[in-house]
């Protein structure tokens, strides 16, 4: 006996494991195969006798053997009715129920005397429901079977004393620690139980008394109580000093915790009195002295000392009394406020404790499997954590744990009302020991909850785990039990009964049936979860591909609006480089236009003089320079009468063409232009525009001819241009943008046209003036408004008007048709070298003399609107016409000039310039002109 109370954890309770082996899983192919692979592979292994020794018999547990449980539980059973002096009695007397302030009602009344607990033998008690609720909710009658033993309501205190409370005592007084817990609802009888009354003394008094009779010594007293004020945390609070302070708790040992040194019961019982009256009590539907809070009184041996020194050192027995605060329920005990706080504090204290019980009633593979299961439901929660739960797990943690001895006593009332709280303590504390319960009708409502929809259940339950969904199914019926927290608890009671294997045979049955099915269902639903899975993932995929795809295009979208930019501004650029380029032309144009006009009008007089003189009629020289201007007109396009229009035009060739073309174009265009300016006005303009213009022309044209005084007349020209401000059509060329200056190719039409100005000069008919005189041969053609102006010094103005349009701009002169015939041009032409036109004086002068004859033709074509100058709007005068120091200086000439009958077509006649009173100049010019036409 004492060999097995010093080794608790050994002998006996393995004997019980033996006695109850696991169970075996089902045998599946897979299983089947893998167990045959490994037996295969194991087959030169010995095997281990575990059959041999779960067969082998072994002795039942004696009854010796119950002391040396570490855990016995106990069930006393309150009387239903009380008697005014505590003496519970069987009989139903409702007046003589202490309960104060319950009144109930009439079907209460029939609950509450209704006996739902009934003995059935010393370890076993039978819970049926009360009619009522067999009736509403079809609970059956329960068996549990286990206990250590039962007191039914009649036992008193000192038949528990002698079945819980001396077995403790008698160990402490050995030296080992032991503790009394009771547990139950409220009003259960757990305070009574403890400390008892004065007439039936609890189970401390009791304890105290044999302690100190067995061992007249000093004892150790302390007295502390864990509550919670207003449900906010938790407290210790010594009840057996007189300070009444707080204490904390450190490594399961209350720090500051007075202990009182007693050396007769009197002492003791004074100390335990007056920490009761500092507990926090309350009253309640359910109790007039409802405990607040767990009181936990710890009893261990002091120091004997004699003479004042140590004579015998005490052992390190303590032993413990601890009476918890009944769960209660909130319809039964009608609390409000803090004391529903208080109710929450102690409820949840209550299962904690419950919870470790359970835990410490196990073996320690039991053990693990519970804290896995709780685990597993709560994840949060780490495994063998839940003692950290409260203070009172935390300080009793030993006896919890299974480290000392400890005997729980249930409590519970056995009238109708307290079915509910009766039937949870049992199922609660049904796997502490070896209790055992059995439906002994299965209940209508579980038939119920199996029939309840499987895709509910399927959301609360873990797929890899098969036992959850039995978790599912028992804790339905936890609902009835709201307030004992039944979710923790009840949970995985079945679970570790199947462990223990203590639960029943039918009940097992039942469970494996519900597993198979249950697995089922579980492979169900984790193929249709797979297949999900799958679905999604597949989805998930294609859905990346295609944003990957609208990335991709996206940013090719991008590339390809930065390259459009790009190339948008770099045309932004080309448009604002050509349109610069077209306003330079257009100032160039206009300067020129302005020279030409000014110089025009400086020799106006002269060229009429040379006009008549020429035999060459004014009409003619019109018609002339019309042609000239229109041949003049680029590669033979039809030459517009208005400016505005070429300038359309302009633009059009300057965006379809590069720069080479463009500079082409612009050394036209200036040929073009000086050549109509210069036939603006009468034929000493054009030839001294043209000849300056031309004589920059390289190489020499071939079949030009020049007389020495029209040689000597360019060489003047020449030689003017370059000494002084010269002609203004000779300082544009080189003006207009120094970066033109560059070779280019004259146009093939320009060189024909000089080329063959020889042989088609002769076709010219050249018209008389009407009231000058002109040779007969000549036949010289001018209108009307334009003769007298060649008279005196306005005609200039009348005369240089007829190229101007209405809107003031001066028209393009319409070239001779002689260069419209022109197709051809194969020479470039540089007209950027200033030398060139020295060397090539010759071919210029050829030139000269072809284009004279044009610009008559042009000025003799184009002579129809002269009142139009009015609307002649002068550019800037920039530069001054050297034209008139070129006449003044040709007046000094002494040419020989013979007049000649022209061999062209019109025949005009010839004018003698005595008979037209005009100047030297224009005599000379005259003069030259004719030299030119008949060389
Ligand atoms: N076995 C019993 N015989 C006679 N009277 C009892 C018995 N058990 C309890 N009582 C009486 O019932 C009443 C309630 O009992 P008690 O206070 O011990 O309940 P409790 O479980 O401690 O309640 P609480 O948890 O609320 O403190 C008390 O007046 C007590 O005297």
């Amino acid at each position: 006996m004492e060999e097995e109370l010093k080794s608790p954890f050994h002998g006996p309770s393995s004997v019980t494991i033996r006695r109850n082996p696991p169970r075996r899983a089902k045998t599946t192919p897979a299983t089947a195969t893998a167990t045959a692979v490994v037996n295969s592979r194991c087959k030169q292994v010995s095997k281990f006798p575990i059959q041999e020794m779960l067969d082998c018999q072994l002795p039942l547990p004696s009854k010796s053997s119950e002391n040396t449980e570490t855990l016995r539980v106990y069930l006393r059973i309150r009387p239903i009715t009380v008697t005014s002096n505590n003496n519970t009695t069987g009989t139903m007397k409702p007046s003589s129920r202490k309960k104060g302030g319950c009144l109930a009602t009439k079907k209460k009344k029939n609950e509450m005397f209704e006996n739902c607990l009934l003995v059935n033998d010393s370890q076993s008690v039978t819970l049926s429901p009360p009619l009522s609720m067999q009736d509403s909710k079809r609970l059956k009658s329960e068996v549990y079977d286990g206990f250590t033993h039962v007191f039914d309501c009649g036992s008193s205190q000192n038949e528990v004393y002698e079945k819980i409370m001396e077995p403790l005592v008698s160990d402490f007084l050995r030296g080992k620690s032991g503790m009394l817990a009771t547990m139950g609802p409220t009003g259960s009888g757990k305070t009574h139980t403890i400390f008892g009354s004065p007439r039936h003394p609890g189970m401390l008094s009791l304890a105290l008394a044999n302690i100190f009779h067995c061992t007249p010594c000093s004892y150790y007293i302390s007295m502390f109580e864990i509550y919670s004020e207003g449900g906010k945390g938790e407290k210790i609070l010594d009840l057996s000093s007189s300070d009444g302070q707080d204490l904390v708790l450190q490594q399961s040992n209350v720090k500051g915790l007075q202990e009182v040194m007693v050396f007769s019961v009197t002492a003791a019982e004074a100390v335990i009195a007056r920490g009761m009256l500092k507990r926090a009590t309350a009253i309640t539907n359910s109790n007039c002295q409802s405990s607040r809070s767990q009181c936990i009184i710890n009893i261990r041996c002091a120091p004997e000392v004699i003479d004042g020194e140590v004579e015998v050192l005490p052992n390190n027995a303590v032993l413990t009394i601890v009476d918890l605060a009944g769960a209660e329920r909130e319809k039964k005990t009608g609390n409000q406020g803090t004391r529903l706080l208080e109710s929450n504090f102690i409820n949840k204290t209550s299962m904690v404790f419950g919870l470790c019980l359970r835990v410490c009633s196990l073996s320690l593979c039991a053990v693990l499997c519970n804290s896995l299961l709780e685990h597993q439901k709560n994840p949060k929660k780490p495994i063998q954590k839940h003692f950290q739960n409260s203070l009172l797990t935390k300080y009793l943690r030993d006896y919890l744990e299974g480290k000392k001895r400890m005997a729980l006593i249930l409590t519970l009332k056995s009238g109708g009302d307290d079915y509910l709280d009766a039937s949870f303590l049992l199922r609660q504390a049904s796997p502490y020991m070896k209790i055992k319960f059995d439906v002994v009708e299965e209940p209508y409502h579980k038939r119920n909850i199996s029939k309840l929809p499987r895709e509910e259940k399927s959301k609360r339950r873990k797929l890899s785990d098969v036992n959850v969904s039995k978790i599912d199914e028992d804790t339905s019926t936890k609902d009835e039990y709201p307030l004992l927290g039944t979710e923790l608890i009840s949970v995985p009671l079945q679970q570790l009964e199947l462990l223990n294997g203590s639960i029943s045979s039918s009940r097992s049955i039942k469970v494996e049936t519900n597993q198979n099915v249950q697995r089922e269902e579980c492979c169900i639903e984790l193929e249709r979860t797979k297949r999900k899975e799958q679905v999604m993932q597949n989805f998930s995929k294609a859905l990346w591909n295609v944003l990957k795809e609208y990335k991709r295009k996206l940013e090719d979208s991008r590339n390809e609006v930065q390259f459009l930019k790009r190339s948008l501004e770099e045309k932004n650029a080309q448009s604002v480089e050509l349109e610069t380029e077209i306003e330079d032309l257009k100032s160039c144009s206009l300067h020129l236009n302005q020279q030409s006009a000014e110089a025009s009008s400086v020799i106006q007089a002269e060229c009429i003089g040379v006009a008549v003189d020429s035999n060459l009629s004014f009409e003619d020289l019109e018609e002339n320079a019309s042609q000239s201007s229109g041949s003049s007109a680029v590669h033979g396009r039809v030459v517009k009468d208005k400016k505005d229009i070429e300038h359309e035009e302009v633009k059009e060739e300057l965006l379809s063409t590069d720069k080479a073309e463009r500079g082409l174009w612009c050394s036209d265009l200036f040929v073009s232009s000086s050549t109509e300016q210069s036939l603006v006005g009468d034929g000493s303009c054009l030839t001294m525009s043209h000849s300056t213009h031309l004589s920059q022309m390289e190489p020499a044209l071939p079949g030009s001819r020049i007389s020495a005084k029209e040689s000597e007349f360019v060489d003047t020209c020449n030689a003017n241009k370059s000494d002084s401000d010269l002609g203004s059509s000779c300082k544009l060329v080189e003006t207009p943008r120094s970066d033109r200056r560059r070779k280019i190719a004259l146009p093939s039409i320009l060189v024909t046209d000089i080329n063959e100005l020889d042989s088609k000069i002769d076709r010219v008919s050249l018209k008389p003036l009407p009231g000058l005189k002109v040779s007969p041969n000549e036949e010289i053609r001018s209108t009307d408004s334009c003769i007298p102006s060649k008279r005196d010094s306005k005609r200039s103005s009348s005369c240089k008007s007829l190229n101007v349009d209405k809107a003031g701009r001066k028209l393009l002169p319409a070239s001779s048709t002689l260069l419209k015939e022109m197709t051809t041009l194969d020479s470039e032409v540089d007209i950027e070298r200033p030398e060139a036109s020295q060397d090539s004086k010759v071919s210029t002068i050829g030139k000269i003399e072809s284009l004279d004859t044009c610009n008559a033709r042009k000025i003799h074509i184009e002579n129809r609107s002269p009142c139009k100058s009015s609307n002649l709007v002068k550019p800037r005068r920039r530069l001054l016409p050297a034209s008139s120091m070129l006449l003044r200086e040709i007046n000094d000439l002494d040419l020989d000039v013979e007049n000649e009958r022209p061999t062209g077509s019109r025949g005009g006649r010839k004018l003698a310039a005595e008979e037209i009173g005009r100047t030297q100049g224009s005599i000379c010019l005259l003069k030259l002109l004719k030299n030119n036409l008949h060389p």
